[in-house]
């Protein structure tokens, strides 16, 4: 569905380096603090911003060979994306009609009534969620075959959070060949709906893994010093100084489990 290879894009103080892939019928994760890169990359690959190198295909093609058919079949949240205030869902619909052929208007109102938006009531009224709710339900009421969501959960209370993943699940469970590339720089957000995790990090791809794996087989070992002089560091990937003692991460978690009970091990 995408595939991304070393795309390259230089700011100032600013280098993006990453590569990913996002297979049909999976939804993938790119989590990343504040700043890491994740919207650069997002709009580099919907060629929104020029690229300094590397390369990204879409759907197959080559992103220079994308035409206004096929971004038809990719539905979009960018952070800054999203309707006039003034206007009301009723209003957006002419324009959604008129922006895709693939447009499924009785879709569009059967869900947004089911989320509790309401029709008639001008957007710059809606709250967080409600916000967010109607940029996803656009995203998907075209025909999307991919999603391209840049933090999409973000500033959500757990409810709203839950009811905006329980959307993108429902998308899935539609079309076996659907995916999603979904960013968070909340991990706990996407652990639930995304079958691959990357972690991108000042530009550059630190980390990528099945979330299964990452859930059943990393953890998080809490130890005091004297705990750490005799800890197994082959299985320790990354430590860090804490007040305590020592922050370790393994993907040994079975491990530590077994030969080490009585040293914390967190998820
Ligand atoms: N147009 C621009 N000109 C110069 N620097 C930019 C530009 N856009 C982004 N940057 C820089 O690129 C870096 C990555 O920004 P980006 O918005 O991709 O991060 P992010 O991971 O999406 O962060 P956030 O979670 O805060 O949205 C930041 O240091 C940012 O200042």
């Amino acid at each position: 569905m995408l595939k991304i290879d070393h795309l390259k894009k230089n700011y100032n103080s600013f280098s993006l380096d990453c590569s990913l892939e996002v297979l049909p019928g999976c939804v993938t994760g790119l989590i990343g603090q504040n700043g890491a890169g994740k919207s650069t990359t997002f709009k580099a690959i919907l060629g929104l911003i020029s690229n300094d190198g590397g390369s990204v295909t879409l759907l197959g093609k080559d992103l220079g060979a994308i035409n206004t058919k096929d971004k038809e079949k990719l539905g979009v949240v960018l952070s800054n994306s999203g309707f006039s205030g003034h206007l009301t869902i009723k209003d957006t619909i002419p324009i959604l009609s008129h922006l895709f052929h693939h447009f499924d208007k009785d879709f569009f109102l059967e869900q947004a009534k089911k989320f509790g938006l309401p029709l008639s009531k001008e957007i710059k009224e809606f709250s967080t969620g409600m916000k967010a709710k109607l940029k996803v339900l656009v995203a998907i009421s075209h025909g999307a075959k991919l999603l391209i969501l840049d933090e999409p959960t973000a500033g959500l209370d757990v409810i709203a959070r839950d009811e905006l993943l329980g959307i993108l699940r429902d998308f899935m469970e539609r079309d076996e060949n659907h995916a999603i590339l979904i960013s968070s720089h909340i991990s706990s957000d996407l652990e639930t709906l995304c079958d691959d995790l990357y972690m991108i990090h000042e530009g550059e791809i630190v980390f990528h893994e099945d979330t299964d794996v990452l859930l059943s087989d990393y953890a998080l070992l809490k130890v005091t010093d004297e705990q750490f002089l005799s800890l197994d560091k082959q299985y320790v990937q990354r430590y860090k100084r804490e007040s305590y003692g020592y922050r370790c991460l393994t993907n040994q978690r079975q491990y530590f489990v077994e030969n080490y009970p009585k040293i914390a091990i967190e998820k």
